[in-house]
């Protein structure tokens, strides 16, 4: 069965290549001073303790959420539910039943799911590798989402609403960001994206860690989104103009989050069955070292909470110095926050209450002789305690008062999960879940704190005296010394203004940091008029909420949508102090002249969920799931290809962007209306869509992949397999002229080079602390 198969085994002599992620040699898999550690903090009764490391030994079982709107996820999770699992259900292998998928029992409306079964079996057994291929591509377009089981809890018990304002401190490389902006846009349709008047911040210190959430997001454009590039501990204070404050900060105008996720850096040994290295690396004092930087994680998200707000601090360790010690001195320095009870929530996930009593090591081999840091201290006989040691990461005196059993605890054996902790916090006398923004009269503690005199004391971030961090809370960083990607410190010009843009010349904060300017174009500015009359826009397109990313908005080539709230945050904060890397969804972009066509905007494929709502329904073109057939197996078919009526309705059309519908049909299994741009040239048309999103739509819809790179690869397979090639498949019709428009994405996959168990994008915690 398939457990036994999923089993880590010393690895046998013959084994094949393809089992080897899945073979260890058993002396991997222990270390001594983990079970001391553990045994010593008392988080897994002993009749339990056998069973804990037994499964902390073997494979995490695959798991997978469906994503994108409520009616895309409901239709494609029935699709998993009549085609995939009854057929997955009694396959075998090897004379073995092999278990089909089932639904993660927890996870509301059942949209997440879990699957046990080797890479072997992925790759060899025939109904497998289908459905194998089938979540790869749902995942290429988000559809889909990899994502551990356990990491799905945090944005779940945030419960972030369209109207949020809300941050993810620690996003990289973006699963918990997907589902957050997911619930943001939860009023979007199936084809078009709502424009929620709230806002997602994602944010990570690392560069290459913080471009990923821009790649990530991109499967879920958001006129809603922005990504900074900020060390979470020391996070600037936004502005908000006067005029759109809805907020009452210490700070006048201050952008406060309604929601804040602070998925902290941590040792990760919440991971050992993923991220197997950990057996021979982990050592305790990781987890003690990391304790400061979580506090003061924390510590600035309490400062950038709305009064009715909800923090999220969540790790991936079992390590209580990194989880209740850290809750405990936030808690103990912000004693206006506690923590609240979500015992009722989630109710089928079997969790285990947070503790509040824990043992230190104070040295890698494991002394937890020390009750209390006064012990400890004494110990030293007036020598300097170790760096890495503090009193916080002791249980304080008050522990029992802070209420840490409300935190949540996974352990591995209870569900076949990784490990994790959660705990939810709040400010004291508000509502678990209040919406919007609180009339709430500010507790006298904080008003207090408001004294200007205070604020003297407080540290400075930026030179301009925004930031509200304590010099006890943070550690100071000038921002000199925030390294860009390149390392490079050449000086960035500020955005010079434009008499017909609405960005003003600001100071540069930030000289090492190398993004292009975002320049909000005037509304009558003449590259919007062109676009709104070439793509047939509607008058209430929010043509005063398009940005471009160049200096002074003169070489108008991509055209980025964002809301009010964005635009906002945007106009009233340096793009270079808050270190912004991206912001709204890039939806149009102007195609160059070529032969014979002049310069014309086009929908890209991405950002047609974006731009549809202000598209005049009376020009988008019909077509049927014949058209479709040919638009997804040719790439520039002629216009003669199609049938009619649609041939003569593409005829009539200039050349340029066209959106074309293909009605819900149960023929081909189309449960929506399915929408995409076009491009016309003189002679041909194509889809603009990417070539993954075409398999994917081309698997879903007619159960096989159709398209002309699956052709290509598929021949490009035989031939170095040195097999004859099957008959030459036909070429598709294409002349230089017909080519000029490429298809949006370049990339070309099969679907057996991407394995979904190794999809080290989401594989988070494998090199957070680098
Ligand atoms: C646990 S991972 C986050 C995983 C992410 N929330 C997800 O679900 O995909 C922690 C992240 O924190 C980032 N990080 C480390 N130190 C940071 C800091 N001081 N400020 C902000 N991010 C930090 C790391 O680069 C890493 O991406």
């Amino acid at each position: 069965m398939a457990r036994g198969k999923r089993r880590r085994q010393t690895k046998p002599s013959s084994a094949p290549d393809d089992d080897r992620p899945d073979v260890l040699e058993k002396a991997d898999m222990w270390n001594e001073r983990f079970s001391k550690y553990y045994k010593a903090q008392n988080i897994i009764p002993e009749e339990e303790w056998d069973k804990f490391m037994d499964r902390l030994r073997e494979p995490l079982p695959t798991t997978f959420r469906v994503a994108g709107s409520r009616e895309i996820a409901h239709s494609l999770n029935s699709t998993i539910e009549t085609n995939y699992v009854s057929q997955l259900t009694g396959a075998t292998f090897e004379g073995e039943t092999v278990p089909p998928p089932a639904k993660i029992p927890w996870y509301p409306d059942g949209l997440a799911w879990q699957f046990n079964v080797s890479k072997k079996v992925l790759r060899k057994q025939p109904e497998f590798r289908k459905f194998h291929s089938f979540l790869v591509y749902e995942t290429e377009v988000g559809n889909i989402s990899r994502q551990e089981a356990v990491s799905m809890i945090p944005p779940l018990l945030l419960d972030v609403e369209p109207h949020h304002k809300v941050i993810d401190m620690c996003a990289a490389p973006g699963s918990k960001t997907a589902q957050l902006l997911e619930a943001l846009h939860a009023r979007d349709t199936a084809t078009a994206t709502s424009t929620p008047p709230g806002l997602l911040i994602a944010n990570d210190s690392e560069s290459k860690r913080a471009h990923l959430l821009i790649h990530q997001s991109a499967r879920l454009p958001s006129p809603a989104f922005m990504v900074t590039n900020l060390d979470a501990s020391i996070y600037p204070i936004m502005r908000l103009p006067n005029s759109t404050s809805t907020t009452r900060g210490k700070v006048k105008n201050q952008l406060l989050f309604d929601r804040i996720l602070c998925d902290v850096p941590c040792s990760g040994d919440g991971t050992l069955r993923k991220n197997i290295g950990i057996w021979k690396k982990w050592q305790p004092m990781d987890g003690n070292g990391l304790h400061g930087l979580q506090i003061r994680i924390l510590q600035r998200a309490m400062r950038m909470l709305e009064d009715d707000g909800r923090i999220v601090y969540s790790t991936c360790s079992l390590n209580p110095v990194e989880n209740e010690a850290v809750i405990a001195a936030a808690l103990n320095s912000n004693p206006e926050f506690e923590l609240i009870d979500v015992y009722d929530r989630l109710q089928e996930l079997v969790r285990r209450p947070g503790i509040a009593t824990w043992k230190p090591t104070v040295d890698r081999n494991i002394d937890t002789s020390f009750a209390t840091w006064a012990d400890y201290v004494a110990s030293l006989e007036g020598k300097q305690p170790a760096a890495k040691m503090a009193e916080t990461h002791w249980p304080p005196a008050n522990a029992e008062e802070l209420g840490l059993p409300k935190c949540l605890r996974i352990y591995p054996h209870l569900q076949d999960t990784g490990g994790f902790f959660v705990a939810v916090l709040q400010k004291k006398g508000t509502s678990k879940a209040s919406a919007g923004t609180s009339e709430r009269k500010r507790p006298a503690d904080e008003v207090a704190d408001a004294n200007p005199e205070n604020d003297a004391k407080k540290a400075k971030f930026d030179g301009e005296g925004e930031d509200d961090a304590t010099a006890a809370d943070v550690t100071m960083l000038d921002s000199s010394e925030q390294t860009n990607a390149d390392g490079d410190a050449a000086a960035q010009p500020a955005a010079p203004s434009k008499s017909n843009t609405t960005a003003q010349p600001r100071k540069v904060f930030d000289t090492g940091f190398r993004e292009s300017p975002y320049t909000f174009l005037s509304p009558d500015d003449p590259a919007i008029k062109q676009c709104m009359e070439q793509l047939f826009l509607d008058p209430s397109f929010p043509s005063s909420n398009v940005l471009v990313r160049s200096p002074s908005g003169e070489t108008v080539r991509s055209l980025y949508l964002t809301n009010d709230i964005v635009h906002a945050v945007v106009a009233a904060n340096d793009y270079t102090r808050i270190r912004l890397l991206t912001c709204g969804t890039k939806a149009i972009t102007r195609q160059e002249a070529s032969k014979g066509i002049a310069a014309q905007f086009r929908i890209l494929g991405e950002g047609l969920p974006v731009v549809l709502p202000y598209t005049r329904p009376d020009t988008i073109l019909e077509a049927d799931a014949a058209a479709l057939k040919i638009l997804l197996s040719v790439y520039y078919p002629l216009s003669s290809s199609f049938g009619e009526p649609f041939r003569s309705a593409v005829d009539a059309r200039e050349t340029g962007s066209h959106i074309v519908r293909f009605p819900a049909s149960s023929e081909i299994n189309l449960t929506h209306d399915l929408l995409v741009p076009l491009w016309k040239s003189n002679v041909s048309i194509s889809m603009m869509i990417d070539k993954k999103a075409k398999s994917a739509l081309s698997l879903r819809l007619f159960g096989e992949d159709i398209t002309v790179a699956a052709r290509e690869a598929a021949q490009k397979n035989r031939g170095a397999r040195g097999n004859v090639p099957a008959a030459a498949e036909p070429a598709p019709e294409v002349t230089a002229e017909q080519a000029e428009v490429e298809p949006d994405g370049e990339e070309q996959t099969n679907a057996d080079d991407d394995t979904i168990i190794d999809d080290t994008i989401n594989d988070e915690h494998s090199k957070q602390n680098s």
